[in-house]
């Protein structure tokens, strides 16, 4: 199977086409609902102690899996009760069919449901919702959370957009459980939607994998099985000029910056990392740095002289540079080399004045690295979503361009996209983005391509971070770069020993 499809997020309208062309090979919507129904019901059973269930169905197919589940329940021995938002006789199709079903009643709808209820199964909303919620819908939203009950989401809380990741209107479910089926949505990675969605399963509903190759698929959660077929471990008869050089340009004042790059990259595995550092403040580099060397940069001397040595094959400018003139000389001299160039932090801010100079010395292989702040100092204020963002920026500058956040996106020019839901709250401290800078830059000084090398090294970065847990530094992420490495190894091995 293609690897893609493995980890495919779907938004609504694709996965309407997917839901389609199981359909057409044979699969009967009912069956569909059926299944999915009897997933949200397990999800519900395993994770909460049996009790009053409240279902809240809505007038689509979201409430036909709420029909289903609150049916599957009740033959459980669960006391549920439902409510029905607009007329059963209004319901249409497979929902009709499984409301006819259900042998409990079906309740006015209204917040007097939750009273002495234990937990919410929310069917109100999922793929179809196309406005902004309003009057009886809008007044249950409201007093779920203001309950504060737990909640089981059906596909989507409802509220939420799945394929942005925001909400249509000014309010929404926040769910402690979401269910899905078949693949998840954009919505259920993007913030804040990954925040409102709580933990995602995503249920087998019968629906086969290979329908993606007709339907295609929006973007990709970031993972392991996209790009660990290519990462480049180290082999036996390899030599240390085998596994590249990276040079990170320093800065004069924060020097902290280059010095975290430089050790990411050293410990993802580059054979050589060098610092170039400005004469002044060669001494403190030199002293805090013992495997990566340091290289004394004159103002004399500019860096196209330093990169005259080719075998510096992946360059680093941001990190604590300041956003000067020299940075902008530095960034233009990497660039020049059209070798591997990640450019972060005060390497983007220099270009904010003129960022077409920077988008047309882009010609090889480029690693934007913005936080939102950054991005929009570069690109100003695109519309639309996260994903979309990343994609019009990759395009117009012929980077690969990383959006940091809670959900980094990772965009190609030639419109492949990740999002990574890994990294925990932790990770937003600071020198982190230049440990990020680092690890990709390591990753690329040992061929890996950038789109590849982009996605590992945010994903190592989430991992390493998770590893530490709370009170991480961004010191601390280096050093833990080894330990998660070691896992991927191992996992890697095994699967491919099977
Ligand atoms: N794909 C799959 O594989 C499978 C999908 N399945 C399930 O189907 C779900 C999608 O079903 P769906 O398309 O019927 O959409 P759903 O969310 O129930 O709502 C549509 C209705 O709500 C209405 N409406 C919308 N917004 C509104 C608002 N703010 N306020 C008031 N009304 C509003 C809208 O009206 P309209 O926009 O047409 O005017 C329409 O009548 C999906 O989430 C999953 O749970 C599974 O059963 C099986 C496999
Ligand atoms: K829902």
């Amino acid at each position: 199977m293609n690897h893609m499809y493995e980890t495919a997020l779907l938004a609504p309208a694709r996965m309407a086409k997917a839901d389609a062309a199981a359909i057409k090979a044979g699969i009967s919507s009912l069956e569909l609902m059926r299944a999915a129904g009897l997933a949200v019901a397990q999800a519900v059973s395993r994770h909460w102690p049996r009790g009053a269930v409240v279902v809240l169905c809505g007038p689509g197919n979201n409430g036909g899996d709420g029909f289903v589940a609150a049916e599957q329940l009740r033959q459980w021995g669960w006391p549920v009760r439902l409510g029905l938002l607009g007329e059963r006789s209004a319901l249409k199709g497979d929902a009709a069919h499984y409301a006819k079903r259900f042998q409990g009643r079906i309740e006015a709808f209204g917040p007097q449901l939750l009273k002495d209820a234990t937990v919410v199964v929310d069917a109100l909303f999922g793929a179809g919702l196309s406005k902004a919620l309003e009057g009886p819908a809008r007044e249950m939203v409201q007093a779920v959370r203001d309950s504060r009950l737990p909640v089981c989401a059906v596909d989507v809380p409802t509220g939420l957009d799945g394929a942005t990741g925001q909400a249509l209107g000014d309010t929404y479910i926040r769910a402690d459980h979401t269910v899905t089926f078949f693949r998840k949505k954009p919505g259920h990675v993007l913030m804040p939607g990954r925040a409102w969605c709580g933990a995602v399963e995503v249920a087998d509903i019968g629906i086969a994998a290979s329908v993606l190759g007709d339907v295609g698929l929006d973007a990709c959660e970031n993972a392991p099985v996209l790009w660990s077929d290519v990462y480049p471990w180290p082999q036996l008869d390899g030599h240390k000029y085998h596994r590249g050089h990276v040079l990170v340009v320093g800065g004069e004042s924060m020097t902290g910056a280059a010095r975290l790059s430089a050790m990411a990259a050293a410990r993802v595995g580059a054979g050589l990392v060098t610092v170039a550092a400005p004469e002044p403040v060669w001494p403190i580099y030199a002293a805090a740095l013992t495997s990566v060397m340091v290289h004394s940069l004159s103002d004399a001397e500019g860096l196209d002289t330093l990169l005259a040595d080719t075998r510096m094959n992946a360059i680093v400018v941001g990190p604590g540079a300041g956003a000067s003139e020299a940075t902008r000389q530095h960034v233009l001299a990497a660039l020049a080399t059209r070798r591997a160039t990640v450019l972060d932090a005060d390497a983007i801010t220099a270009f904010a004045p003129e960022p077409a100079s920077l988008f047309r010395a882009i010609r090889g292989p480029c690693i934007l690295t913005p936080h939102e702040g950054e991005f929009a100092r570069l690109f100003g204020q695109v519309p639309g979503d996260k994903l979309w963002r990343a994609r019009q920026a990759a395009s117009i500058s012929g980077a690969v361009v990383v959006i940091k956040g809670a959900d980094t996106v990772v965009a190609a020019p030639d419109g492949r996209a990740v999002i990574n839901s890994n990294a925990p709250a932790w990770l937003a401290t600071g020198g982190s983005g230049d440990v990020l800078s680092g690890l990709i830059a390591g990753l690329l000084a040992q061929g890996m391509a950038p789109f590849d090398a982009t996605s590992a090294a945010v994903w190592l970065h989430g991992e390493a971070a998770q590893a530490f847990g709370p009170g991480l530094i961004a010191e601390d992420l280096p050093t833990l770069i080894p330990s998660v490495l070691r896992a991927l190894y191992e996992s890697v091995c095994q699967i491919r020993a099977l």
